[in-house]
């Protein structure tokens, strides 16, 4: 195959894993970031996010000569595929901020003289593509929606093992190009037209959030009815129709996306007259399934759902959004360890990927306090919760750690650890949806 010349604009997780990607998949890639600090780290293949093979991918696209790191949309004259990574954050109303996306692909237009196709990998509501497409006019540039469907924590993997491939947009030859850039992907390519892929995307990821809603709803219902919600999830699972995954339930679902996307796609059905009612139950679920968790917690430290927290020092395992990320963006373990502060409880939290020497910083606006290790996060604590499913959290020598506690109790909103073996330790342990 022979490579083309592409430009990615955005170096986060989706820009810098496309551009690692496909300097791998045999393509010379230049990639522009506006953050000069980030272009700098990464042209001495310093990759500041937590992804595993990135930063391999990096370091070989650099020494090979196959990707390169730029400031400047100037870098990228001499492509003819550039590819929009920019991000789209929720703006008024639900709908995502376009802003970065418009802005640049104007200036893309003037700059590069041989462009013809401006592929959008950017989450964008359905419309955008056509009025990106409106706004540079009907001349060389045909605009494609290409959406990413990775995963955070597994990005590589997902990029160059994808399920599906998708390129939307009704000019042959730009939809051509940007599909070439996959041709040595081995997955099934969805062509569609612009609507088509720019509202499978939101598709996609409403679905999961309204699984999610639904399993921690169950979880809820399991404890109230002593069902154990990991028995009912396998039965539910062994059914290929329902599918196994997105069925652990946790203290709610987050991250850059879930959120952002199902708040996108409820603004989408608003502006055509249409209610999308599974998907803004699922997002009303995910805040009252945090709140019970929070309510949960204080009624085993108080006996009262309603308590105040005052006086009790709680200590955190875990505050990425998901485990495998050092993505703190709408975690829900940052949520509901505002809603204990706010109840007055001291909190000290440890995650593997946030800290001084980690991944993520996470600016606690003075109101919690980070640890570097979970012995420090549970020292004294009146109550241990688990909010991310760190594996690292099963290896904590929790007999050490019963000496340590003001009282031996965990909550484990992930289900993580092994009940016995925590009652072993002394511990008095509350799963989610299994006690
Ligand atoms: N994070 C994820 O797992 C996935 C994200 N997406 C979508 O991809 C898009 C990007 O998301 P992320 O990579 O997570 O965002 P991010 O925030 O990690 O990265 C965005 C990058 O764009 C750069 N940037 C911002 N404005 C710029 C400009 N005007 N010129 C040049 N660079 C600029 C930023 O400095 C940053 O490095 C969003 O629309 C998101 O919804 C889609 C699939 C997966
Ligand atoms: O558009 C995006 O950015 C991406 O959003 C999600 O990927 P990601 O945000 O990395 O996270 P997920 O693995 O989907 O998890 C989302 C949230 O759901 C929660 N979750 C997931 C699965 C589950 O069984 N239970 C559960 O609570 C996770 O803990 C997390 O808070 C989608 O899975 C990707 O396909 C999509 O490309």
């Amino acid at each position: 195959m022979t490579g083309r010349q592409v430009g990615v604009v955005g170096a986060g997780y989706v820009g810098l894993t496309t551009a690692a990607c496909l300097s791998h998949l045999g393509h010379s890639v230049r990639c522009v970031d506006n953050d000069a600090t980030r272009v700098a780290r990464l042209r001495r293949g310093a990759v500041d996010i937590l992804e595993p093979q990135l930063a391999d991918l990096v370091g070989s696209g650099l020494r090979d000569g196959t990707v390169r790191f730029d400031t400047g949309l100037d870098a990228l004259a001499d492509c003819d595929v550039v590819v929009l990574c920019l991000p789209t954050p929720p703006g008024r109303d639900g709908a995502p901020d376009l802003g970065s996306v418009t802005s640049v692909s104007e200036s893309i237009s003037h700059e590069i003289p041989g462009l013809f196709a401006l592929a959008v990998k950017s989450t964008v509501p359905p419309g955008s593509a056509r009025a990106l497409q409106d706004s540079l006019g009907t001349g060389r540039i045909g605009v494609v929606s290409n959406p990413e469907f990775l995963r955070e924590g597994r990005s590589v993997a997902d990029f160059l093992r994808p399920e599906r491939i998708v390129v939307g947009g009704p000019s042959g030859d730009a939809v051509d190009a940007v599909a070439s850039l996959y041709n040595s992907v081995a997955a099934p390519v969805f062509r569609t037209d612009w609507e088509s892929a720019e509202l499978a995307k939101y598709a996609c990821n409403g679905f999961l959030a309204v699984k999610a809603s639904y399993t921690n709803e169950l979880a809820d219902l399991c404890s109230a009815v002593g069902a154990d919600v990991s028995e009912v999830t396998a039965v539910m699972a062994a059914d290929p129709r329902i599918g196994g995954s997105f069925l652990a339930p946790g203290p709610g679902w987050g991250g850059s996306c879930l959120p952002k996307d199902t708040c996108g796609l409820i603004d989408t059905a608003r502006r055509v007259g249409l209610v999308l009612d599974t998907v803004q139950a699922a997002v009303l679920s995910n805040t009252r399934h945090r709140k019970r968790l929070v309510a949960r917690i204080a009624e085993e430290l108080t006996g009262d759902p309603g308590a105040s927290l005052e006086g009790h020092r709680i200590g955190i395992l875990g505050l990425t959004f998901k485990a495998g990320t050092g993505d703190i963006r709408e975690s829900p373990a940052l949520a509901v360890v505002h809603d204990l502060c706010v109840r007055g409880a001291v909190v000290t939290a440890y995650d593997p990927a946030c800290g001084s020497q980690r991944a993520s910083a996470v600016d606690t606006d003075g109101e919690f306090q980070v640890v570097d290790d979970s012995a420090a996060a549970v020292k004294s604590a009146s109550a241990v919760v688990v909010l991310t499913e760190w594996p690292e959290f099963r290896a904590v020598d929790w007999s050490a750690a019963a000496r340590e506690v003001q009282r031996p109790l965990v909550i484990d909103a992930r289900n993580l650890l092994d009940p016995a073996a925590l009652a072993a330790c002394g511990f008095s342990y509350h799963g989610i949806g299994r006690w």
